[in-house]
Formats: structure tokens, sequence, C-alpha cells
């Protein structure tokens, strides 16, 4: 995945959101999309899912034009939004049979593959209640299914971890990372630097919608002076000024 040059004003706003913003993402990596609140990390993501036109720009997944290619590019990603995007009055089986047959799966597809990532995300037992009286971790987790059923190659979340509990957090990421095993690559977004520091490969920090650092954890707590950790890195690049 490229991005070369991006750029994006909302209506009405003072200043832009995506500042002339490249970065990479390798296949087969976890690339962790770090930013403070605002940086611009939901706008990148929702370029690259299609739903946001840039100003100017491109973004390249797999050589397809995220702006112009997004109905080819759609059976290639799998998206998690920050928000629960599944109907709250349909229970987790009828939610994934719904938005496998848009992605047009047979029948038998959806069933086994949804039932192994039900089964593999904790949520078999709950399978048949309706996601409206889910708990945050469960929504999260279904949200995750629901982004996979058509196997996508790029798997990308948006804070996929935020607000859920300790072991609903270590479930998944123990999933991210066997996913990530069997060849996918993954783009997540996340405040947590502990978290970001441990699961990803890669890492890119973006503020006020530029790129600040690159590299791998571990290469830029070695770069980084007087810095022992990522969020210490984290903190050195975007300063510690409030992003209210
Ligand atoms: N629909 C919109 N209309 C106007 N401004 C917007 C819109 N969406 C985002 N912005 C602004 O664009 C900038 C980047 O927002 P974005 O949501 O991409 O940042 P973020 O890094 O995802 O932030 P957070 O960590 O808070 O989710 C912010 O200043 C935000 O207020």
């Amino acid at each position: 995945m490229e991005i070369n040059n991006l750029k994006k004003q909302y209506k009405g706003s003072w200043t832009p959101a995506l500042d002339g913003l490249s970065l990479r993402v390798n296949a087969g990596k976890v690339t962790g999309l770090l930013g403070p609140n605002g940086a611009g990390k939901s706008t990148t993501i929702n370029i690259l899912c299609g739903l946001i036109v840039p100003d100017s720009g491109t973004a390249f997944i797999n050589g397809k034009n995220c702006i112009k290619d997004t109905v080819s590019l759609r059976g290639h990603i799998g998206v998690v939004p920050q928000q629960v995007a599944l109907f709250q009055n349909l229970t987790a089986w009828e939610n994934f049979r719904y938005i496998g047959r848009l992605y047009g799966l047979p029948e038998t597809s959806i069933n086994d593959h949804a039932g192994h990532l039900l089964q593999r995300l904790g949520l078999e037992k709950h399978a048949d209640k309706r996601v409206g009286r889910y708990s945050g971790g469960m929504r999260r987790r279904a949200n995750i299914i629901a982004s996979l059923l058509h196997e996508p190659e790029l798997l990308i979340l948006d804070e996929p971890t935020a607000g859920v509990d300790v072991q609903s957090r270590a479930l998944i990421l123990e999933f991210l990372e066997e996913y990530n095993r069997s060849g996918k690559t993954i783009l997540y977004t996340s405040h947590l630097m502990d978290e970001a520091q441990k699961i990803c490969d890669e890492v890119v920090i973006i503020d006020e919608g530029k790129l600040v650092m690159e590299g791998t954890p571990d290469e830029l707590i070695r770069q980084t002076p007087d810095c022992r950790n990522l969020e210490e890195v984290f903190l050195h690049y975007t300063g510690h000024s409030l992003r209210d």
C-alpha cells in the first residue's frame, strides 16, 4: 500500500486534515498508524477505503487506485471502523449472512467461515443473540468477524481495542497476530503505545496531517535520544501539548 502527497481539507475547516501525507505499508507486516487526536488517521483510512475523496495525491493498494478503483478494491480489503458497523436488532449470524451476501459469497462459505471466526473470537455461544445486547468487547469482536468474511488480504482497523476490557483486548491482539502469521497485511490505528510496540512490525507516526517518523519500534527507540519505549518516542516527536 502506498500513499503519495495526500491532501485533504474538510469544508468549513481552517486547517488541512492531511497536508501532503506520504507513507508505505509493506505486504505481510503489521503496521501501526499512530498519531495524536486529529492527526489524520481516520481520514487516511477513509481515503484508503474509498469513503472520502482527497483534494489531491494518490493512494494505491496492490497497484489498484483507492480513489478510482473502489469497487474492485472492496474484495481485497477488510475494514473495521471505530464505530460498530452491525445491525443492532439482528443477531450476529443474521448480520454475517447479510454482509456475506453483499459480498456475493455462497451460503456454505459464509457459514463455514463465520462459524470458525465466531469460535476463534469467543462468540460461538452468543451468535444467536441480538448484537444490541452485546457488551462493548463482544461488539468489537463481532465487527472484526464481519470485516473478514470475504478473507481480505489487507485488514484495516481503526482503534480495534479502544474501550474494551483486558480479556477482549488480549484475545483481539492474539487473533490479529495469528491472522498476520497466515500471510495477511494489517494496518491499524491505536492510542495505546505499549500495544503498538508489542504487535507492530513497523509504525508510522503522523501529526497535523504529515508524516513525522516511520520505522520498526526497535529502530525508533534506538534512534531517538533518551527513549526507552514507543510511548517516549511518540511524545518526543509529537510533543506534550494537548490537542483539544
Ligand atoms: N467530517 C469532518 N468535517 C470537518 N472536519 C473533520 C471531519 N472529519 C475529521 N475532521 C477534522 O480533520 C482532522 C483529522 O481528523 P481525523 O479524524 O482524521 O483524525 P484522527 O487522527 O483519526 O483523530 P482521533 O485520534 O481523534 O480519531 C481533525 O482536525 C478533525 O477535526
